[in-house]
């Protein structure tokens, strides 16, 4: 079985609204509905769950159903960070249904909202032979390491990726991995390879796209704002 998830647990401090960004307007329709409105056209998902802050599950809940009826989703409350969110997630997966070797979840930010089926599909393939995959594209700036507002080293731009999302893996690896990490490791995470990086298990890549951006800051929502533009030209 293949789940979809899309997390949309946030609260936004990096973006300093009231409401969170994901429910605030992109280019006609909530910034969440994007990427749940891409998922819901790809008919592989048994499920398609969408976690929302535990504050304004109602609200989020609302505003999804009222743009998008699909019978496949389910809604589950978000935790404190993005790592706590995925593993209530997979939590909820594995109460309500069960986990089976072989069962997949193809996990996404909220605020990634174009992102492609044609992506979703492919990480789905690749991850039939893998543990886990994730879409990333090789960075264009040079990328130091920093302590103390001074440069320590430079990564080999050659081997330096930027990872996005949707990021697809085994649920019951993931798990499991994820049960054999410290808090200190569990604190660190990012990202969901972080659980398979950890503990030395492959990732496979899957070239990203640059338009899949991540509204962050309110200057990501007002470049979103022209991609969305230049899509609907
Ligand atoms: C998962 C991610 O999109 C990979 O680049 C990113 O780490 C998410 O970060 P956020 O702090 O949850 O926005």
């Amino acid at each position: 079985m293949i789940y979809g998830i899309v997390l949309a647990g946030g609260n936004s401090q990096r973006f300093g609204s009231d409401i969170p960004k994901q429910f605030i307007d992109l280019a006609g329709k909530p910034l969440v509905l994007w990427s749940v409105s891409t998922f819901s056209r790809v008919r592989d998902f048994r499920k398609l769950i969408v976690v929302l802050p535990e504050k304004w599950f109602e609200f989020g809940k609302m505003t999804v159903l009222s743009y998008l009826q699909d019978e496949r989703l389910q809604f589950v409350a978000g935790g404190s960070t993005r790592t706590d969110s995925l593993v209530k997630a997979l939590a909820f997966v594995k109460e309500k249904y069960g986990v089976k070797d072989e069962d997949i979840a193809v996990t996404h930010d909220a605020a990634r909202p174009f992102v492609k089926s044609e992506h979703i599909v492919s990480s789905i393939k690749m991850c039939e032979n893998s543990s886990a995959v994730t879409l990333a594209l090789p960075v264009i700036d040079t990328i130091a390491i920093c302590e103390r507002d001074r440069i320590v080293s430079l990564t080999d731009r050659k081997r330096t990726f930027a990872v996005q999302t949707p990021q697809t893996f085994k649920i019951k690896t993931f798990l499991e991995l994820f049960e054999r990490l410290t808090e200190e490791q569990r604190s660190a995470l990012t990202d969901a390879t972080g659980v398979f990086v950890v503990n030395d298990v492959p990732v496979s890549i899957l070239e990203g796209d640059p338009r899949n951006i991540k509204v962050t800051t309110q200057l990501d929502m007002v470049m979103a704002e022209a991609i969305a533009r230049s899509l609907s030209e």
